[in-house]
This record gives C-alpha cells, structure tokens and sequence, in this order.
C-alpha cells in the first residue's frame, strides 16, 4: 500500500496487508453479511427447515436454532462475524428471536445497498435506521399486552410458541406445561419486581424413553449413583457435606522411594493408609453428615468405611453440580476436611437412588431452599435430547423474560407488518434523505413474515398483500396460519411472544447494520486470524455440511 508524496512513495501498511476500500470495501461487507443472514432464512418460524452441522472431526448437530446454526458455522469474514454476533447477543438477552435478529440485519442491509447505488450517503442512512428503530420501539410498546405471573395459561402459550418446530412438536403442549412450572418455581420477587434466572433450573439430559418422558423434579438430579452396594439407597433427614478434596491419599511421587525392606514394613505402610482414610471418615461422621458429595475421587477403603457408617456418597460430581446442591441444600462447598463444621452442611428431607432407564441417579429432594428444580430431559436419541434442551432453552428464558417484564406481543409476523405499516405513516412526516431509510427500514421488517410465508411454502405474495390489507383496517394482529395458509388473528391463535424479544431484535439488528454501513475502509494485515480471506466477499471456512451458501440474492 503505497500513498505519494512528492513522488515518493510513503509505505504505511506492512507488506502483504490487504486493504479495500470505500464502496468495494461496503459491498464485500454487505454481500457477506447477507449471505450468513440467507443462511438461516430457511429455518425461521414453525415450518422452518433444520440444519444439519458437521464439524471438523465429524462430530454432528442437528439444529433449527439461529444461535446454534451460527455459533457451529466457521466464519471468517469479519463483517459476517458481526451477524454472527446478532444472534449471540439475542441469545443472551432474552435467549430466543435469534434467527429473527440475524434475518432482520441482513435484510437491512440489503436495503441500505440499494440506497447507497442511488447515492445516498451511509451516514444517512445509518441515521435513518436509527430514527426508524427508535419509533418502531415506540409503536411495538403500545402493541404490548399485559401478562400476569398467575396467567399460566397464556405463560404456556408463549413456551409453546417459542418451541413450535423445534423438535418437541410432538408432545409440544406438555413440554412446554413443564417449562412454565419449572420458572414458575424459580421466580424471585422483591419489592414486587420479579426476577429470573434460569441457571436456578438443573436440566439433566438423559438419552432414552421419549420427550414425553420429561419431567420436573422439586429438588436436584445429579447424575451419579452412591459409590458402593452396601450404602443406603435412601436417606431421610439428609445433612449434606460438599467436599471438594478427594477421599484418597496422595500417591507418592514416581520417583520418590520408600525403601520397603521387610513384609512387616510393607503391612505397616499399608495400615498406616488404611488409617489415614479411615481418621478422614470419621471426621466426617463426627461432623454429623449423613451424605456426602465429593466433587474428586474416593478411595476404595474410604468407600468401605462410609459403607459401614451407614453414610452415601457420591463421587466425581460435577463443578456446576456442587454449586447447585449448595444453593438448593444450603451447605457450604469445603475445600478440606479440617475445617469441617456442622454449619457447614446442607439439609434435605430425603436423598435417594433411583432409575432412570437404565441408569441410577441420585435425587435430593425436599430440599432446604424450596426454589431448587430440575428437569429431567428425555429422548430417543442424543440427537433429540440435545434438540429438544435448545427447545427447553428458548422456552424457559422466554416464560422468564415474561413474567420479568409482564409485556408480550402477538407473533407469526404480525408485530412487523403492523410496524411496517407504520413506519411507513411516520417517514411521511419526514424530509430529506432520512425519509427513504425510514421507509427501507420499513420494507426490511417485512423480511419477517415473507420468510414465514416462504418456508411454508405459501405464496407469499399473496399473503403479504392480506396480512397488510388486514393491518390497514385496524386488525393490529393478524398474521400467518402456516400450517394453514390464512391470514388470522394470532391471539386467537395462541401465538404470543415476550415483547422483549422484538425490541431485543430490532436493536441489535440495527446497531450491527449502522455498524456495518459506516465501514469505509478494510485494512487487513496478512496473518491476522479472521482477516479478509483471499476470496474476497462472502469468505466463509468450513461451512460443514451445510451445503454452501444458498439464498444468495
Ligand atoms: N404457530 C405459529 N404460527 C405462525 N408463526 C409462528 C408460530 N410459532 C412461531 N411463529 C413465529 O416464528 C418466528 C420465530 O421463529 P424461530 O424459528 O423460532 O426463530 P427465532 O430464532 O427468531 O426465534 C416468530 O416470528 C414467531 O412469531
Ligand atoms: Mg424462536
């Protein structure tokens, strides 16, 4: 890269860099960004297709989530990666609506790229993106209903809602009765502001049986058996010990050396073991436990010594594991039998083995903090299994974002085409060259319902045409009847959604398409991991089996 200066060339950039600039450098931009956003087009709504990810070491996901999809795919190019982006912060925030955000930007800027072929300046229409985002959220707000944390029946309705075609179908109305309950148990309220946090929710995936075989359970699963047969297999009163040492003696260094010289010697350092565990034990008995959790191991001899104490125990529990016992039973994780106390340990009404197909688990239930729930996710396959938690994944979080806010709005592509409707009004009353950004922010919206429509199979000319022609005469939530194929009224239909989903979308959908537009300049140095690939636009590694980059406009 080279400027001029008095006929001297002025090198600014090392050698190799890549640089591009001004509107090729948007175009690449855009053109990649699309291509991510037309890649899980396909998947929106309930009669969205699934992908299938393959992984370098051939490991397989099957998915219809927009985060998933996203977060599986290699991308390289930097702007793609910004919608990648979208979809994680989406997930973050209210957990579903990803593919929608991700949808929504790329839409957006394939608008700007037609504004920007007739001239008009990107920090234009960054502007008018951003006035137009501004008033959509004005509008949604006032299309916003009222949700009651005791409404279970429309809670309900808003996990189905988000679990429709996402594997669970089949038994989508019990799935999503379990989701409902689950929060429910969860909710905090203080001061009259309720809080969620859906980490409070252990899900334990358990391949077998089907997902109708889910269930909650008032307590915690933790997916290990007592370590010995002659335990107790059911303990009433439960005090709890968390240990997170192991119940072993440390083995000697390699190239330390015991000089053994006699069998009496080799009997003595063997009893001498044999104590050491055995004093560990009774500490524990001392300390009043009755149940013990050891995130390490456990010597066979300590094993035998809790066996005859009469305690359970279980080993190799996970990390996240301990930590949620803690909060359920109220016991503090030690770090070391020495400071054992009997404050130290955690109360429940009852621990005890029991099957789960073919497998033991331990349940503690009756827990000291009655908040403490777990969900025991079933299915034929682990395919299903892992299917069907992103499914639970996406309901939870939005039941939680509900009841949170108490605000939802109609779905199925109603919310965007009254706001398009609307925006439309509103870039009447403005000047200038704002007025056309506003109105392309408008049009973007209806990527929306096209999408529904199209991944149905619908015409969706046609249907856009009702859906609007609804609109106009004031009907605020008619939208697609996939299955059917008929403009509706969605609250009738059941199809809600958290108000903060559509605000979460619009948001970050417009902050990475300004973000993108205002690019003028691509400077890549040679090395850089996620620099601008040779290629050129649209660079994306492995994309799996994804079958390349379709929906490519
Ligand atoms: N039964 C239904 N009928 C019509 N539209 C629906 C239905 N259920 C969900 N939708 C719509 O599907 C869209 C969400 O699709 P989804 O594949 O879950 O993508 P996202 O990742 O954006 O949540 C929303 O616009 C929602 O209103
Ligand atoms: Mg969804």
């Amino acid at each position: 890269m080279a400027g001029q200066l008095a006929g001297q060339p002025i090198l600014i950039l090392r050698e190799g860099s890549q640089r591009t600039r001004g509107r090729e450098a948007q175009s690449n931009n855009i053109m990649a960004a699309k291509a991510v956003a037309a890649a899980v087009r396909t998947t929106l709504g309930p009669r969205g297709m699934d992908k299938m990810l393959v992984d370098s070491l051939g490991d397989i996901v099957i998915t219809n989530d927009g985060a998933t999809i996203l977060k599986e795919m290699d991308i390289e190019h930097p702007a793609a990666k910004m919608i990648v982006e979208v979809s994680k912060t989406q997930d973050d925030e209210v957990g579903d609506g990803t593919t929608t955000a991700a949808v929504l930007a790329g839409e957006l800027l394939k608008n700007a790229e037609e504004l920007l072929d007739q001239n008009v300046h990107p920090t234009v229409i960054a502007n008018g993106y951003r006035l137009a985002s501004i008033k959509a959220k004005e509008i949604l707000a006032t299309l916003a209903m009222d949700v009651r944390p005791d409404n279970r029946d429309l809670l309900v309705k808003i996990a189905s809602t988000a679990i429709t075609g996402k594997g669970a179908e089949s038994s989508k109305e019990a799935f999503a009765s379990l989701a409902v309950s689950a929060v429910l148990a969860v909710v905090n309220t203080e001061n009259g502001k309720n809080t969620v946090d859906v980490d409070d929710i252990k899900v334990e995936k358990k391949v077998g049986g089907s997902v109708e075989g889910s269930q909650l359970i008032e307590g915690m699963v933790i997916d290990k058996e007592r370590v010995h047969t002659n335990m107790p297999k059911r303990v009433k009163d439960a005090k709890i010990l968390l240990l997170n040492e192991a119940l072993e003696i440390k083995k000697t260094e390699v190239d330390a050396e015991i000089s053994i010289k006699s069998p009496d010697q080799l009997q003595l350092f063997l009893d001498q073991e044999e104590q050491m565990l055995h004093d560990m034990v009774n500490k524990i008995v001392a300390s009043g436990a009755n149940i013990v959790f050891v995130q390490k191991g456990i010597d066979d001899i300590a094993q035998h010594y809790l066996a005859k104490a009469g305690i359970y125990a279980a080993r190799r529990v996970k990390k996240s594991d301990m930590e949620k016992l803690a909060r359920a039973t109220g016991a503090k994780i030690l770090t070391s039998l020495k400071e054992i106390n009997e404050s130290d340990l955690g109360k429940a009404g009852l621990v005890e083995e029991k099957k789960i197909g073919e497998e033991a688990m331990t349940y503690v239930t009756e827990c000291h903090n009655p908040k403490a729930v777990s969900i025991i996710l079933r299915g034929g396959t682990e395919h299903v299994v892992d299917e069907a938690e992103r499914a639970l994944h996406d309901a939870l979080r939005v039941v939680g974002v509900t009841i949170e806010d108490g605000k939802l709005v109609a779905g199925g592509g109603s919310p965007e085409i009254e706001l398009a409707l609307r925006l439309r009004e509103y870039s009447a009353t403005l000047t200038g060259r704002e007025q056309l950004a506003v109105g392309k922010f408008a049009e973007a919206l209806e990527i929306i319902p096209r999408s529904l429509a199209e991944n149905a199979g619908l015409d969706t000319i046609n249907m856009l045409v009702d859906m609007r022609s609804q609109h106009e005469r004031g009907n605020k939530t008619a939208g697609l009847n996939v299955f059917k194929g008929q403009v509706v009224d969605m609250l009738e239909e059941g199809v809600v959604e958290p108000l903060r989903v559509k605000m979460q979308a619009i948001d970050s959908a417009t902050e990475a398409a300004t973000m993108i537009l205002r690019i003028d300049d691509v400077l890549s140095s040679k090395s850089a991991p996620g620099g601008m690939p040779p290629g050129g636009p649209g660079g994306m590694g492995g994309m799996g089996g994804m079958g390349g980059m379709e929906g490519m406009e």
